[in-house]
């Protein structure tokens, strides 16, 4: 993922790189120019226009990298969630359900700027390590003996991060988890907000036992895991002073051209201490960041793995859709229970109305999702006018249903929709449905959503009529709505829809209406009974 943001940002980071090079060689020159200076009998017009133009190319590289830097950050947050979210579009159904809303969530954001902060400091960590390596090669050239002390320090600085880092990545990575299951938490104080509030030992437990826990977990390991790696810091601070120490008092004691070779020192010690530090202090920052990308690439390759190839061949009508030995199966692995839906066999043509019953759990919803394509059948196959569609017609067979969940979302406005005339057909069915006085349709959005759940179904299903697809899903649309509604849905929508031509899949346990419908399907724990006709009333 991490060479994904470098292809999509290379021109930038490139630049971002350079200004910081070029900034950073400029601060090693400046300094060897400091130290001739002070040690040089006289000065020369060279030397002193040298300085000065290194000092303003030194200004300018930092100004350009800086503003560079923030670019990077923006474009990288930016490219790395269009590249989750696409991901995420593009998955099956069902391995988002496996996959979890808090996990997708917390890699969204959390996770996401983890590893953007990292990314934008790779230039300021090239600049430094350019400021480090020319700063030791100018100890080089002043001594060869102080140099060598000055490698042996860096070789004790690595070993002791190397020891801390490998102890403070298991926290890293545990603390990461557990976050991912916060995210969870996070979703249950909104969505959960009422059963918390009426409830007050569940939201004891809840405050306490999970979320409580949840954020103690995360905190201690995040402080165990930044303690280690400020102990590592402090231990590389240690050695520079210590390096300081020997330089100055062991060292230099026998070595010829005393004053310039310490006066150099003294300012490389000076000018290197910044950029060293911040080496020392952007590893904790790169292993979180790269803890954080390893989240993201378990979430992409598992999002990957469902990932179908689309044809991009969209279907507009059909005379039969016909599902053979269609089945699907949920494994519970807490319980070890498996649930199993069909063999299925079934077809649909169009202009009839069916009804699917049976009781909870028996699985009407999962049946409605393998004949709208939601989920593809574990075996068997699902045929339109006797051609079977494979994984990649998929999509191009989804855009056959128009479907209002029991779970539905309604977006804030239309996107595509097969209506011309959009807001007047809209407000037509807003009308029909007797919303008019809450909520009218402009340029395809409705102007409010605060509504009653029954009323947000109804601009459910306006949003589903508007679609004009030939084939529509209405799972358990009308146990929100009043009898007198319930009324004209069934009495009047459904038999509008079907002299439409539309095929209609109601999923209900409004009993007294089933005569209305052609055929009556009855699922049990997961079996398809035989169809029922229904009688008339
Ligand atoms: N996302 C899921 N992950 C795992 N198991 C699931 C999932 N959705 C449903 N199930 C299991 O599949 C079975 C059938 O569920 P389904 O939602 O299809 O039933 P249903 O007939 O629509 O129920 P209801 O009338 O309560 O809406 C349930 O027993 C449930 O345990």
């Amino acid at each position: 993922m991490l060479s994904y943001l470098i292809r999509q940002s290379r021109l930038l980071l490139i630049a971002a790189s350079i200004a910081s090079v070029v900034s950073a060689i400029c601060g090693v020159l400046m300094i060897s120019r400091i130290n001739t200076a002070l040690t040089a009998d006289n000065h020369t017009p060279v030397l002193m226009w040298s300085f000065f133009g290194l000092i303003v190319l030194l200004m300018l590289g930092r100004i350009l990298s800086s503003a560079l830097f923030e670019r990077l950050a923006q474009h990288s947050m930016a490219e790395l969630r269009r590249y989750i979210s696409g991901k995420i579009l593009t998955a099956e159904l069902r391995q988002l359900e496996l996959i979890g809303s808090a996990r997708l969530h917390s890699a969204l954001s959390e996770h996401c700027a983890s590893v953007v902060q990292f990314f934008v400091t790779l230039p300021s960590l090239l600049n430094h390590s350019v400021v480090v390596v020319g700063c030791m090669i100018y100890m080089l050239l002043l001594s060869w003996k102080i140099f060598l002390a000055a490698i042996v320090m860096i070789g004790l600085g690595s070993l002791g991060h190397f020891i801390a880092q490998s102890k403070a990545t298991a926290f890293l990575r545990r603390s990461s988890m557990e976050q991912d299951r916060l995210f969870g938490y996070f979703r249950a104080l909104t969505d959960g907000a009422k059963e918390l509030r009426l409830n007050e030992s569940k939201r004891r437990v809840f405050r306490d036992d999970l979320l409580g826990k949840s954020i103690e977990t995360v905190r201690k390991n995040r402080t165990a895991g930044a303690s280690l790696f400020m102990i590592s810091s402090r231990w590389g601070n240690f050695l520079i002073y210590a390096f300081i120490g020997l330089v100055l008092f062991v060292l230099s004691e026998n070595i010829s051209n005393r004053e310039q070779v310490m006066t150099g020192f003294a300012l490389v010690f000076f000018f290197m201490m910044g950029p060293l530090e911040g080496l020392l202090g952007a590893i904790p920052r790169a292993k979180v960041s790269g803890v954080a990308a390893d989240r993201i690439d378990d979430i992409i390759r598992e999002l990957e793995a469902a990932a179908v190839p689309v044809q991009g061949i969209r279907r507009e009508s059909f005379t039969s859709i016909r599902l053979k030995n269609v089945l699907h199966r949920y494994y519970h692995e807490q319980s070890n229970e498996l649930f199993q839906l069909g063999p299925v066999n079934l077809e649909f043509r169009p202009g009839t109305v069916t009804f699917l019953v049976g009781g909870n759990g028996s699985g009407k919803t999962t049946l409605a999702k393998l004949v709208t394509g939601l989920y593809a059948p574990e075996s068997g196959a699902i045929f339109v006018d006797d051609t079977p569609i494979d994984d990649a017609d998929r999509d191009g067979y989804r855009q056959l249903f128009s479907a209002v969940f029991s779970d539905f979302h309604l977006f804030e406005r239309l996107m595509e929709v097969g209506c011309p005339e959009l807001d007047e057909t809209g407000n037509a069915l807003i009308s029909k449905l007797q919303l008019q006085h809450k909520v009218t349709m402009r340029h395809g959005a409705f102007s409010t959503q605060s509504l009653s759940q029954g009323q947000r179904k109804r601009l459910a299903l306006v949003v589903a009529h508007l679609e004009d697809r030939p084939f529509l899903v209405f799972d358990e649309w009308a146990a929100d709505q009043d009898p007198t509604f319930k009324d004209v849905f069934y009495r009047e929508l459904l038999p509008e829809l079907k002299s439409a031509g539309k095929t209609v899949l109601v999923i209900s346990h409004d009993d007294r209406y089933f005569h209305l419908g052609d055929r009556i399907l009855k699922l049990e724990h997961g079996r398809l009974l035989a169809a029922e006709v229904p009688e008339p009333s």
